[in-house]
């Protein structure tokens, strides 16, 4: 059978809340980025929860032996923020992935062109075999941005299966384009909006989420 991109929209009411207060254009700063830790630390849970690797030993509990599970350290798990706006919500997902390896990417789109523009680049030039990597993108629109991170993580020996996304909010039109050319992927989205307007921001969306993040409107 062939593969699909996955999309999860999970039905969470702390994910539809902290939505909510990003969203709303009166949201300062300071509570927009708090709002970016909460989704990425819930949507970052939901993204994990039949994927973190685990290994099954036993404890002595004060009275006895028992059986136990523990998140695998052997297993390599990497985090690649998509600055600036990542860079929130690896806030709240680093406080659940405290082991894995944090690679920043930073990209900014072309206000004209809406093509991504790479400035930094602190990916390894090969990952381990079987790393898994969680990417942070919080918003996903024309799907520009995140089509350049996937391409750079292939190229360093990633395999597309063993990667899953966290977003707030995704687009059609880039739904599109990463089921075209990763079906292999998994993606986590607070939710799924409308379109894009013609400047290429999401519709109804929540606005520049690095600005809002970090005062530069
Ligand atoms: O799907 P796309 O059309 O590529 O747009 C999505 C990108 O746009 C935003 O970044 P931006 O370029 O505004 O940089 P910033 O995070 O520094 O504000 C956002 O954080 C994504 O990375
Ligand atoms: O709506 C959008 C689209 C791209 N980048 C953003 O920050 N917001
Ligand atoms: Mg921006």
């Amino acid at each position: 059978m062939a593969l699909q991109l996955r999309i999860y929209v999970p039905p969470h009411p702390l994910i539809k809340h902290w939505l909510a207060v990003a969203r709303d254009h009166g949201t300062p700063p300071v509570l927009f980025r708090a709002a970016m830790k909460e989704l990425g630390r819930w949507l970052t849970y939901e993204a994990v929860r039949d994927w973190l690797p685990t290994v099954d030993t036993t404890v002595q509990t004060p009275l006895g032996d028992c059986e136990a599970t523990f998140v695998n350290p052997e297993v390599p798990m990497a985090a690649v923020p998509i600055l600036r706006a990542g860079l929130a919500l690896w806030e709240g997902a680093q406080e659940l992935l405290p082991l894995a390896s944090v690679y920043h990417l930073g990209l900014v789109r072309d206000e004209q062109t809406l093509t991504p523009h790479c400035y930094l680049n602190k990916l390894p030039p090969q990952f381990a075999p079987q790393t898994q990597v969680l990417v942070l993108d919080p918003m996903v629109a024309t799907g520009g941005s995140l089509l350049a991170a996937l391409a750079e993580l292939v190229q360093r020996g990633v395999d597309p299966a063993l990667i899953r996304v966290i977003a707030v909010v995704a687009a059609p039109p880039a739904l599109q384009a990463l089921s075209t050319a990763y079906p292999a992927l998994t993606l986590y989205s607070a939710m799924i909006d409308t379109g894009l307007n013609a400047q290429g921001y999401i519709l109804p969306g929540l606005g520049d989420a690095g600005d809002r993040a970090f005062g530069t409107l």
